[in-house]
């Protein structure tokens, strides 16, 4: 008999092809109220999900009792209670490397979008606000030769130090959980303290993980080292960044600019100070968001989860402990 995959999110006519050949299939369309409770409805007969942008937590879970893996559509894994899948000895699976490249060039989109103030400068020439050429008071600041500082010398902190090294000649400071050698060599790269790195780069970029040990790194005291000049982007997770003193800081001066990909709650609620300020970028969680990118996470999810589903350990296990053969 054919296992029982629920997804919760929309797969190509190619990827659910492929699935349908293997699995009986449960789509939930939308994560509102209805799909939520139809939701509810499959997971007692669930042997595995897949899906993105859910906390799926024990109270889910516990509903779920037949339940194998779950693919995440994602590289981040920050929604999932990962010490209670191992105990439960559910496999769970992401998506790196398919999107590093294309998160990275977000970030870099960020970068320019802030420094040369391209939003706020569209937007003047839509409401008909260019009546002669512009002056000091609209012009923005340079990008290429300013020092790049990338707290989280992963995956997409590397693609990023790429585009920062080779594009625009820029100088690279990172901190991370450790020195990269091979990094230094291929990207000019300096290693060194979180404190150094806020006090000194022109644009502060995060890119590592939601983490007990990173949740609220970015607080009130560390924006207190940026100086007024420092422009700040987020393509990590909101909830690594304190966002009321990001706020304060970004009121009081205290910083120029910031590229907010992501955001402590999500959506961005429309009253949201930061949607007041001429000097906030702010997108809608779309570092990845590219027709090839989204497919090419989504084939690698249906992948990881098919080989789970075979008994075979699926290329990328989050939580090694749970696999068991
Ligand atoms: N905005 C988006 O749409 C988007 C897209 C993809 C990924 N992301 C986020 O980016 C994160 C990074 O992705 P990745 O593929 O580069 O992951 P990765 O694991 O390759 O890199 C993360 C890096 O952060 C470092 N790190 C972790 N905790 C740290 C700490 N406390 N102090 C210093 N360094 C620390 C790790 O050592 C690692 O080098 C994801 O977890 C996800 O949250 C966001
Ligand atoms: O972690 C990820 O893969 C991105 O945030 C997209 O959801």
């Amino acid at each position: 008999m054919k296992k029982h995959v629920v997804l919760y999110k929309k797969l190509s006519a190619q990827l659910m092809d492929r699935l349908q050949a293997q699995a009986q299939v449960t789509l939930i369309e939308r994560l509102d109220a209805p799909g939520l409770a139809q939701l509810r409805d499959a997971l007692p007969s669930a042997h595995a999900l897949l899906g993105a942008s859910l906390k799926l937590d024990a109270s889910l879970l516990d509903l779920a009792p037949n339940l194998e893996a779950i693919a995440s559509v994602s590289v981040g894994v920050d929604n999932y209670d990962i010490d209670y899948l191992t105990e439960r000895r559910i496999l769970l699976t992401n998506t790196p490397d398919v999107l590093t490249e294309t998160t990275a060039d977000t970030g870099f989109a960020l970068i320019l979008a802030t420094a040369r103030r391209v939003v706020e400068l569209a937007n003047l020439v839509r409401a008909g606000g260019w009546q002669q050429s512009i002056g000091p008071r609209h012009f923005g600041s340079d990008v290429h030769g300013k020092t790049l500082g990338i707290v989280g010398m992963g995956r997409i902190g590397e693609a990023l130090a790429q585009r920062g090294h080779f594009g625009f000649g820029m100088p690279v400071l990172y901190h991370s959980h450790s020195p990269k050698p091979a990094v230094e060599q291929r990207f000019g790269a300096r290693y060194c303290d979180l404190d150094t790195l806020l006090q000194q780069a022109d644009f502060i970029c995060l890119t590592l993980p939601l983490t007990a040990e990173t949740k609220g790194l970015i607080d009130a005291r560390a924006f207190a080292q940026m100086r007024p000049e420092s422009i700040f982007i987020n393509i990590s997770r909101g909830k690594v960044v304190d966002e009321t003193a990001m706020i304060d800081a970004l009121r009081h001066g205290q910083i120029r600019g910031a590229g907010l990909d992501v955001f402590e709650r999500e959506p961005l609620d429309p009253d949201s100070p930061l949607l007041q300020m001429d000097n906030v970028v702010a997108t809608p969680h779309m570092g990845s968001a590219t027709h090839e990118t989204r497919e090419a996470m989504a084939r690698c999810a249906v992948e990881n989860l098919l080989a789970a589903l075979a008994g075979e350990r699926p290329a990328n296990l989050v939580n090694p402990g749970a696999w068991t053969l």
